[in-house]
């Protein structure tokens, strides 16, 4: 790239220009990093201390904007969230009351997380008032599972201007339920109204991810009767009261999968402490696939897996997204900037979202060859085969990258870009910075451990913000 990001002017349709980093490519990532509680059980432990009669502790619980998000609800909520420092959090439940509308809306469409609090407000308060949801816009993300549900169980559900009011007028009750489709959050739903609920409730079809299997386990500390059956069978027991947990999350493999990836692209070679091995397992088949190397050390304090890239060609593969133990969607971009890098064709087939392959327009502009199709190019026809929804891509590689302006979309294809512009040569600017806060503990920190060369407006206005700022402050 020959001009120097100062050089550039700013595009009006960009967002915030303070909220922009400067990340200068061609640097192989060198090092080790630690990854912490799991973004997606974290967040919903904290929803379950609501059902619990005495306090909760949570451990390693990352400084991410979601936790902060959840933190504000259960607060205004009446739960006393203590953080006591190196990631402990008491959660404190005793006096749970009714929130104030306007002051919840504060948080509306921040995160997903606000509507797991159903379950738990019908069951403590009788009512509950759910802002708008957010989340990475990867595709429509409806509710209607979950609502169907609640209904199913016994709520009623009011769609008002400002959000959802739901109230359960004879409590909720145990029945048998069907998800078209085995989705996590609507798994998560069914769990946290069922473990209180009058009777028994049968899951079918319901998501069997890890985080799905830990918040089993930390609901079963707090005394719910939950059988995992094969066959995606959940039988949950009502029961009729819970107290409080203790709980240490499983490590985030997402986080843990993006670092592998950063690894692969740059040509590095990233330990990633508290990795576990057993919840990547399809993650490492098709990295050792790509020609990705990794080596596992199982020492419960300081374990963790290095993954590097052994030198010469990278190879293609071809692989669909899925439900677990099928490869991860939020594993899904990240590797995909690292086949930018593979000799050959590579094949993605996209079937979890609808519109998950936007981020790779922005690759194409710094020089990757990367066709995005309609059609399933994969083995097994999605539900997205007809609709027009971009969700196969074709990746031609090895690229050159350039790099170039870069503006974040959601969490990962944010993670993405930064890999993209690591692996670039010249610098890039990447807008929108924040949004990586959502999901990524200290990732400035962590890219500069790794030898990263970042820098801009949102290292120097916000000081410390990407290096445990305000988010750790907080606690
Ligand atoms: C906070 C959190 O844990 N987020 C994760 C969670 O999201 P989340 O729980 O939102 O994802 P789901 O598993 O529910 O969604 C999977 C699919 O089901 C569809 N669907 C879902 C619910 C519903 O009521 N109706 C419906 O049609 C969605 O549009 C999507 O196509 O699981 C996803 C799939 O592993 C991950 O990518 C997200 O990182
Ligand atoms: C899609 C993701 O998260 P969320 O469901 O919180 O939007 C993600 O973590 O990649």
């Amino acid at each position: 790239m020959s001009a120097e990001p100062s050089a550039r002017s700013f595009d009006s349709s960009y967002p915030d220009p303070g909220d922009m980093l400067v990340v200068r490519g061609g640097t192989p990532l060198c090092g080790e990093i630690r990854v912490r509680g799991a973004k997606n059980l974290v967040s919903k432990a904290m929803v379950a201390a609501l059902l619990g009669s005495t306090p909760s502790t949570l451990y390693d619980v990352p400084a991410i904007r979601d936790v902060e998000v959840v933190t504000g609800l259960l607060r205004l909520h009446g739960v006393r969230v203590e953080p006591l420092g190196d990631g402990r959090l008491v959660l404190d439940p005793a006096n749970v009351e009714t929130a104030d509308v306007e002051e919840l809306n504060v948080h509306a469409g921040a995160s997903r997380i606000p509507i797991l609090f159903c379950g738990p407000l019908l069951h403590r308060l009788g009512r509950a008032f759910i802002p708008d949801l957010g989340g990475c816009r990867i595709g429509g993300r409806p509710i209607d599972f979950h609502l169907d549900a609640l209904r199913e169980m016994g709520a009623v559900v009011d769609k008002t201007a400002d959000g959802l009011v739901l109230t359960a007028p004879d409590g909720l009750h145990g029945t048998t339920l069907a998800l078209p489709y085995p989705s996590v959050g609507a798994t998560e739903q069914v769990l946290l109204a069922a473990v209180l609920a009058d009777g028994i409730t049968e899951l079918h079809n319901a998501a069997v991810e890890p985080e799905i299997t830990d918040l089993i386990a930390l609901l079963q500390k707090m005394g719910a009767l939950i059988t995992a059956h094969t066959d995606r069978l959940l039988r949950i027991e009502g029961v009729p009261a819970l107290r409080g947990y203790s709980h240490r999350p499983l490590p985030d493999r997402l986080e843990a999968a993006s670092w592998a990836c950063a690894a692969l692209a740059t040509r590095g070679d990233v330990l990633v402490r508290g990795a576990r091995q057993a919840d990547l397992m399809t993650f490492l088949n098709v990295y050792r696939a790509v020609g990705g190397e990794f080596e596992v050390d199982d020492d419960p304090v300081d374990g963790g897996i290095r993954f590097w890239h052994p030198g010469g060609d990278l190879g293609a593969v071809a692989l669909e997204t899925d439900v677990h133990p099928g490869f991860m969607t939020d594993w899904q971009q990240p590797l995909v900037v690292a086949l930018t890098q593979a000799r050959g064709l590579s094949i993605v087939h996209e079937t979890v979202y609808e519109n998950r392959l936007g981020f790779t327009d922005a690759l194409v502009t710094m020089g990757a060859t990367i066709q995005v199709y309609s059609a399933c190019l994969g083995a097994t026809p999605c539900r997205f085969g007809h609709g027009g929804y971009r969700h196969s891509a074709v990746i031609s590689g090895p690229s050159k990258l350039q790099g170039n302006d870069l503006v974040i979309p959601d969490l990962r294809g944010g993670f993405s870009h930064f890999i993209a512009a690591l692996a670039a040569e010249g610098s890039s600017r990447v807008f929108g910075v924040h949004l990586i806060d959502r999901g990524y503990e200290d990732f400035g920190a962590k890219l500069a451990a790794l030898g990263a060369t970042v820098d801009g407006p949102a290292y120097e206005r916000a000081g410390l913000r990407l290096a445990g700022g305000p988010l750790e402050a907080a606690r």
